[in-house]
This record gives C-alpha cells, sequence and structure tokens, in this order.
C-alpha cells in the first residue's frame, strides 16, 4: 500500500517536471527566436502580446535581420493558418447546414406521405434564364445509379443547383460586328503594331470575362495575387537557406534550429500557395469554357437554326465547321486549358524576374541583371527561330483527331444499313486511313518538336546554370579582391542566397522561354475557335446570305484601305417576304431554289409556285389559336377542329423539289425572289414531318412520343401518361406498351431509331401530331412504309380530326385522300400544274393515269412469253 503510494507521488512529481521543462523550452524558444519574454503571461493576453510583438519586429528598423526575417515568416504563417481556418470552418458550416435542410425536407416529405417525386431537371425563369437540377453524384457509372434508383434513394440525392443567365441577344448582335471587323482584318490600316492573334484573342476574351465583376476576372486576381505571394515566399525561402547555411558552417546549433522552425513554418502557407495556383488555374479554366461553350450553344441552338444552316456557310468545307462537334467539344476545352496555362507561364516568370531582378540588382549591381537580361534576350531569339510552326501542327492534328471520331460515330449510327450490305471491309479500310493520317499528324508533331527540345535543354537547363555560377561568384570576388579577406560563412550565405535567386530566375526565364512554344500552340487553338465564332455569327445572323458571294466580292478578300465595303456586298440577297401567324399556307410566285453561293441564279426546281390551303380563309381570321383544348382532345368523336379541314397532295417525280417546298414552309430555305410572298401560321399551329423520321437519342419512349416538346413540360402542364396511351392506341401501337411492365414502357429508355421497324416509326409520326394537335401539318412520304390498310386508317384519323394537311408523295393511290393536287409536271422547266380533286380536270388526269397503266397491261401477254422463250433456252444450257 505504502509502496504503491510512493509510486503514485513520485509519478506525479515527474509529471510536474516535465510540464516545468516544457514550460521552460516554450518560454525560451521565444526568447531565442524573436526576443519575447513571455514569462508570467497568461493565455488570454499571450496572442496580443505576441502579435503586437512580431508587428513591431517586422518594420524594418526596429530590429536586427535575423529578428525580422522569422518575424515575418511567423506573421505570414499565422495570418495563412488562420485564413485556411476560417475557410474551412465555413465550408464545414455550409455543408452541416445543407445536410441538415436536406435530412429536414425528407423527413417532412415523408410525412406526408409523398415517398415518389417525380424530378425535375430544370426550371425556366419568367426572365429567360434557366435553373438546371444535376446530381451531384455523376460519378457513380450508369448501372450503379439504375440499381440504387429507388424513390426514397432519388429524393435524397444531392442536386447541385445551376444558374443559367438568359440569352442576350444583343450582346450577340453586337459581337457579330467585332468579330467581322477582325476576320477582314479592317483594323490592320489603323493599328501601329497589327497582330491577328492578339485581335482574335481581345474579341475572345470579351466572352471569357464579360466585366470586370465578373467571377472570371476575381478568380484572375486571385491568381495573380498568389503569383505575387509564391514569388515573395521564394525570396524569403532563399533568405532562410542562406541563414541556415551559415548557421552550419558557423557550428550555431541553437541558431540552426530556430531558423530551420521557420522553415517548416514556412513550407505551409508556401504549399498552400502553390496548390491555390494550380485549382485557380484548373478553375477558370473550366468557368471559361462554360463561357465559350454556353456562348457557341446560344448561337448554335436556337429558333434561327444555326446548326442546320450551316452546311451552306462559305466556310463549309473547313474542317472546323465540318467537324463542328469536335470544335466544340475538343478544340473549346483546349483552347480554355491552353490560353490558362499560357497565362500562368507568363505570368508567373514575368513576376518571378520582376521581383527577383530588384532583389539581385542590390546583390550583383546594375550590370550583373543588365548581363542576365541579355542572355534572356538572346535566347529568347534563338528559340524563336528554331520554334516549329506548332500552331498550325496543332490545328492539323485536331482536324484529324475529329475526322478519326465523326467516322466512328456516323459507323455507329449507320451499322445496320452497313452490316446489311456487308460493307465491313470498305469501312475497315476508311478507318485504318483516317487513323493513320492522324498518327502521322501526332508524330509529324512530336517529330518536329524534337530539334528544338534539344537546343532548348542545352540553352536553358546547362547554359544558363552555368552561367548563373558566374554571376553569382561577381560580388564575392570583387568583395575578396576589394577587401583582401575572406570571410568564409558570410561568402556562403551570399552565395548560396544569390545561387538560389539565380536558379529561380533562371527557372523563371525558361518557364517563360517554354511559353513561346506554348503560344505558338495556343494561336493555332484560337485560330480554329474564331473561325467558328465567326461561322456562327455569320449563319445566326438575320441577313445570312445562305454562303452567297456577291459579284466576286468574297468575305476572305483584301479590302482595298478605305473602301467602305459594306456597301459593296450588301444587296440585298434573299429578296422574298415571309408573312407569319396567317391562318393557312399561302405560296405565291414563289421559285424554289437550292441555296447556294449562286443566290437567285443557283438552280430553279419549280417556277413560280402559287398554292393555298385552306382554299378559302376568311380575310378577319389571320389570329388563330389552335393550341389544346383539354376537354375535347381525347374524345373520339369530336373532331380537334372547327370548319372541314382541307389537304392538298403535291406529286412529282424523284429530285423534282417536293421537300424543297417543305423547306421553304419550315423556313430553313429561302425565299430569293423579290414578288415571292410565304404565308405561314404561327410557330405551334404548323408540324412538318420529314421523310427520315427522327428519334431522340437515350430517350425514353415518352420522350419519342411527345417530341419536340420535353418531359419537364409535359408534366409541368399537367399532361398524364394515359393521353399517351389513348393516343397509342388511336395510332393503333399500343402492342408496345405489353411488351414490358404495360404503362411502365413509356419510360424505357432505348435506342428508339433501331427498335422501332419503318412503319413503327412513321406511325409513331402520326403518334407525334395526335399529341401536338398542330392546325397544320406538312407530311413527307409520310406513310410509305406503311401496309394500304393502315394508310388508309391513319388518312382518315386526319381527317376526322379535321387536320389541314399537305402530303407529299410519288403515288397517286393518295388521291383519294386530298381535296387539292399539285403536280410537279416538267423537271426540266419547273413547271407545275394545281387543281381540285374530284373536278372535271382531276378526273381526265386519273383517266389519263388509268390509260397508261392499262398500255402498259396490255404489253404483259408478250412480256410472259418472251420469258417462257428465255426459261426454255435456260434450260437447254
Ligand atoms: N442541301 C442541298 N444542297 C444541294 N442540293 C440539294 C440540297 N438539298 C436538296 N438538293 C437537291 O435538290 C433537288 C431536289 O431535292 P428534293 O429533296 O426536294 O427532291 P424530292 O422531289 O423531294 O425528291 P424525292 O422524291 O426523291 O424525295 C435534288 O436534286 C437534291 O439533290
Amino acid at each position: 500500500m505504502a509502496k504503491s503510494a510512493t509510486t503514485v507521488r513520485t509519478g506525479a512529481r515527474s509529471v510536474s517536471t516535465a510540464r516545468m521543462r516544457l514550460l521552460d523550452m516554450v518560454i525560451n524558444g521565444h526568447w531565442h527566436c524573436i526576443g519575447l519574454n513571455v514569462e508570467g503571461t497568461s493565455w488570454r493576453s499571450y496572442f496580443k502580446i505576441l502579435l503586437r510583438h512580431l508587428i513591431q519586429l517586422s518594420k524594418p528598423s526596429d530590429a536586427g535581420t535575423g529578428y525580422r526575417v522569422r518575424a515575418r515568416v511567423l506573421l505570414l504563417s499565422l495570418g495563412l493558418s488562420s485564413l485556411m481556418a476560417g475557410m474551412s470552418g465555413a465550408y464545414g458550416v455550409y455543408v452541416l447546414v445543407n445536410k441538415v435542410k436536406l435530412l429536414y425536407r425528407h423527413s417532412r416529405e415523408k410525412r406526408r406521405g409523398n415517398s415518389l417525386v417525380r424530378t425535375r431537371s430544370q426550371t425556366h425563369l419568367a426572365n429567360g434564364a434557366r435553373i438546371m437540377y444535376i446530381p451531384e453524384d455523376v460519378f457513380r457509372d450508369r448501372k450503379e445509379v439504375e440499381e440504387e434508383e429507388t424513390s426514397e434513394r432519388d429524393h435524397m440525392e444531392p442536386r447541385k443547383k445551376i444558374f443559367i443567365p438568359r440569352k442576350d441577344d444583343d450582346v450577340i448582335e453586337h459581337d457579330q460586328y467585332l468579330f467581322k471587323n477582325v476576320e477582314l482584318g479592317r483594323a490592320k490600316h489603323s493599328q501601329l503594331f497589327y497582330s491577328k492573334f492578339l485581335n482574335q484573342m481581345s474579341v475572345l476574351s470579351r466572352i471569357l470575362i464579360p466585366s470586370l465583376i465578373d467571377k472570371n476576372c476575381i478568380l484572375l486576381v486571385l491568381q495573380i495575387f498568389f503569383l505575387i505571394m509564391r514569388t515573395w515566399l521564394s525570396l524569403f525561402v532563399a533568405k532562410l537557406d542562406g541563414q541556415i547555411v551559415k548557421d552550419i558552417i558557423a557550428g550555431r546549433g541553437r541558431r540552426f534550429l530556430l531558423d530551420l522552425a521557420c522553415w517548416f513554418l514556412i513550407a505551409l502557407p508556401a504549399s498552400y500557395t502553390n496548390s491555390a495556383i494550380k485549382l485557380l488555374q484548373r478553375k477558370l479554366g473550366l468557368n471559361f469554357r462554360v463561357y465559350l461553350t454556353r456562348y457557341i450553344h446560344d448561337m448554335y441552338l436556337d429558333k434561327r437554326l444555326a446548326f442546320y444552316k450551316l452546311i451552306f456557310d462559305e466556310r463549309a468545307s473547313s474542317s472546323v465547321v465540318k467537324n463542328i462537334d469536335n470544335s466544340i467539344s475538343n478544340d473549346v476545352s483546349k483552347f480554355c486549358d491552353a490560353t490558362c496555362s499560357v497565362f500562368a507561364n507568363i505570368a508567373k516568370p514575368v513576376i518571378d524576374l520582376f521581383f527577383f531582378s530588384v532583389y539581385l540588382r542590390d546583390n550583383l549591381g546594375t550590370l550583373g541583371v543588365v548581363g542576365i537580361f541579355i542572355n534572356y534576350f538572346i535566347t529568347g531569339y534563338l528559340l524563336r527561330k528554331f520554334t516549329p510552326p506548332l500552331g498550325k501542327l496543332a490545328s492539323s492534328r485536331s482536324t484529324a483527331d475529329g475526322n478519326y471520331y465523326n467516322y466512328h460515330v456516323n459507323m455507329i449510327n449507320n451499322n445496320e444499313e452497313i452490316a446489311f450490305y456487308q460493307g465491313t471491309e470498305v469501312e475497315k479500310s476508311k478507318v485504318k486511313e483516317l487513323y493513320d493520317i492522324l498518327m502521322e499528324k501526332l508524330l509529324a508533331f512530336d517529330r518536329s518538336k524534337f530539334n528544338y527540345n534539344m537546343i532548348e535543354d542545352y540553352i536553358l537547363k546547362y547554359t544558363w546554370s552555368g552561367l548563373g555560377y558566374v554571376f553569382a561568384s561577381i560580388p564575392i570576388v570583387i568583395t575578396t579582391l576589394s577587401t583582401g579577406a575572406n570571410i568564409e560563412d558570410a561568402n556562403m550565405k551570399e552565395f548560396i542566397v544569390n545561387k538560389r535567386l539565380m536558379l529561380s530566375l533562371a527557372d523563371a526565364g525558361s518557364r517563360l522561354m517554354h511559353s513561346i512554344k506554348d503560344i505558338s500552340q495556343l494561336t493555332g487553338y484560337t485560330n480554329r475557335i474564331f473561325t467558328l465564332l465567326c461561322a456562327l455569327h455569320r449563319v445566326h445572323s438575320k441577313s445570312f446570305s445562305y454562303g452567297a458571294i456577291e459579284s466576286g466580292v468574297t468575305l476572305s478578300a483584301e479590302i482595298p484601305k478605305g473602301k467602305d465595303i459594306q456597301a459593296d456586298v450588301k444587296r440585298e440577297i434573299i429578296q422574298g417576304t415571309v408573312q407569319r401567324n396567317f391562318n393557312g399556307v399561302r405560296f405565291e410566285n414563289i421559285d424554289v431554289i437550292i441555296p447556294s453561293e449562286r443566290a437567285s441564279e443557283g438552280i430553279k426546281l419549280i417556277r413560280k409556285l402559287a398554292f393555298q390551303i385552306p382554299p378559302h380563309i376568311e380575310p378577319n381570321s389571320s389570329n388563330t389559336n389552335s393550341t389544346q383544348d383539354l376537354n375535347k382532345m381525347f374524345d373520339a368523336n369530336l373532331p380537334f377542329f372547327e370548319g372541314p379541314g382541307s389537304s392538298l397532295l403535291i406529286l412529282g417525280p424523284n429530285s423534282c423539289g417536293k421537300s424543297s417546298i417543305q423547306r421553304i414552309i419550315a423556313e430553313i430555305w429561302p425565299v430569293y425572289n423579290k414578288n415571292g410572298l410565304l404565308s405561314i401560321p404561327s410557330e405551334g399551329n404548323i408540324i412538318c414531318v420529314p421523310q427520315k423520321p427522327y428519334f431522340t437519342r437515350g430517350g425514353t419512349l415518352r420522350d419519342q412520343i411527345i417530341y419536340p416538346m420535353s418531359s419537364d413540360e409535359f408534366f409541368d402542364r399537367g399532361f398524364k401518361d394515359r393521353h399517351l396511351v389513348q393516343i397509342l392506341s388511336e395510332v393503333r401501337l399500343e402492342y408496345l406498351l405489353k411488351r414490358r411492365k404495360g404503362w411502365s414502357y413509356l419510360d424505357a429508355v432505348a435506342e428508339w431509331k433501331d427498335v422501332l421497324s419503318g412503319g413503327e416509326k412513321q406511325r409513331m409520326n402520326f403518334a407525334r401530331i395526335m399529341f401536338h394537335k398542330p392546325r397544320f401539318i406538312v407530311l413527307d412520304e409520310a406513310t410509305n412504309a406503311i401496309s394500304a390498310d393502315m394508310e388508309d386508317y391513319l388518312f382518315n384519323l386526319l381527317k376526322r380530326y379535321r387536320f389541314n394537311f399537305i402530303s407529299i408523295s410519288q403515288r397517286p393511290s393518295l388521291i383519294k385522300y386530298h381535296d387539292l393536287l399539285l403536280e410537279i409536271t416538267d423537271v426540266q422547266t419547273g413547271s407545275w400544274q394545281l387543281q381540285a380533286l374530284g373536278t372535271a380536270e382531276a378526273i381526265t388526269s386519273i383517266d389519263h393515269e388509268i390509260d397508261e397503266l392499262s398500255k402498259k397491261m396490255a404489253n404483259v401477254s408478250r412480256w410472259e412469253l418472251e420469258r417462257e422463250e428465255l426459261q426454255e433456252k435456260l434450260a437447254v444450257i
């Protein structure tokens, strides 16, 4: 018992002794490191006293250099550490609040019993902006997501909210002229120093950094701040380095330990700064990409249909426009990354050069610094001379990459057709050829860099460090020679500091030289993005001329000084008139012309076309509001629309221009001739069904039926799946739902283009019509894959619901479903004939056709005889 009590006492004594020692060490450490006596100071006042003392010490006049450096290092580390701690704390609180909010919402929904909630992908705001919701768990693979897709899981899944600002049409209209000016090189004559790259970059920078208070501008300023900080820290590190070596040489153990502690402390903000620079560069690159891609999407995907019209642009054959998918995805990302890295690669060394040379000037003298810069200029000149045309090479590599990728996409899209034709060999040789070209370009790129890399390495790595030693030793040699004394430890410190700074300076210089190569590469990407944006601006413009070239003046041509090109080029090319919101479809004197560079002088398919449906339009009934009346919608006994409904059949041989009439109605082809007048209904009142059925990729069956409506809108507007089921049974496609899980088949995702048969695809088009119920429909060969009885049923369906429809076909058998017939009679002259069916003329025309067929039938017995003779001859052989 007594023994154990003694042990406890001894233990307590040894703990208190250890505490005393530790306290002593802390107090001594403060005294030796920064000359502060903290004996008897309470914890509460400790930080105040320490801070005041450090600030006092870091002022230039109040302390010795050793104390000053340490005080500054400590202050900086303290500042940055508290900044980091504050930021991490704030982030922690933010995450916690979000988690609590999510849990609260979830439990509230559970209490209400809403276990199945349909999640929306986006919300449209009244001002045109959108909010998108993206699952944050995007990194899980698809299968995993599908497995976990229970309603509860869906509900709990964190979603990121992304705000997409409203498209600003004014900015796009304004930018159009900026792009045009730079493309035509108009600044050439007004600028003293003209650089195509800088001009292109200055226009593009308006998209990347739209204003001074934009977040990208703030990120850029932050990046510059951290870059300066990094350089400043490097200076500290260089000085500490020298100090430590001096301590070692002089054998001062305690000072050495103190300086080493400072070294570890400074490492904290230094590593934070380096990571922050990298993060900011990456973030800035991604933000640039977001801005640029949104800008492109705003023009590429809007009501002016630039994505279609691009095929008519004067630069349609350029690799940038031809592989626009590759340009929008790959080139944009490469351009943004290259821009950010070039900026960092230039800004970093420039800041380093500035700071280090100011410091070195004190140590090496002006002559030394001038020597270093002369060395830089000579190196820069040499490297520039040996730089291969990397911009051009990068651009051609990108083209080859796009071609190879696109060919694969094309093969995937047409795999069934290729399989039927057994076209594997041809496809393989084509893919191989494109792959070889790509490899050749990649090799050419690397080969061209070989010589350059060799010269660069020799100069930057070896010559520069050699010269560094020479310059770093100059002050020591001069001092030793002038004083005759050699103070080893002081010289060593000076040499180490100078050497470190010289090496950092050399590193900065070499990075600056490396960036010559990066700039050259960036020019290639900038040129590609600029070409893409110019093409988009041209096509998106209201006055897009469909690639027309006016009397020998091309856009790329050199413009003579002082000449007003606007006056030269600007003569109205598309002179026809379009009247919208018309209660019908009407062509008046329209020449159907294939858009080309010859504009109205191009190939005329049909001349002075004129027709109208319905044949009689009330003069004051132009304002049509046909959109859906939900009460009538699914009552099979009620027609959708008032009035009888009218129909027109456009008949004619292949390639006479029937589909082109539809293109003019859809306004994707222009009306060139001045007296041509096109009158069409408002947007929601007409649907054009193309010859080739279209199905969205990766969509549900519901998405296919309601196209071009989105499923978000479908549910927002209160439509129900039972409406779709009713529509499917109207077009005799209800059996699809019986294949799997009944109605939930509407949620099934598949490649519908491959899953549905030809006839099913065409019936799906009719389902779309029944869903959208437009007042007017244009059908291009919409029933040529459907059996005769089903065709009869579908046309009668259209008639029962009193749609007005225009059908384009080559089969006279459709005449019976139409009231009017427009026949393209002569392909050569583009002449046509319009007649009301059921009239004497129409009957005569049908009689003519019957006569023709009867004449052919008369020959049948003769052809049969000939066939028998041939078979007999074959049997003998
Ligand atoms: N984008 C285009 N560029 C050049 N020529 C085109 C373009 N689109 C169509 N054409 C040409 O216009 C002509 C008429 O084409 P259109 O598609 O109108 O014919 P169609 O009468 O509908 O023929 P079919 O009955 O075979 O469908 C064709 O000779 C076609 O090659």
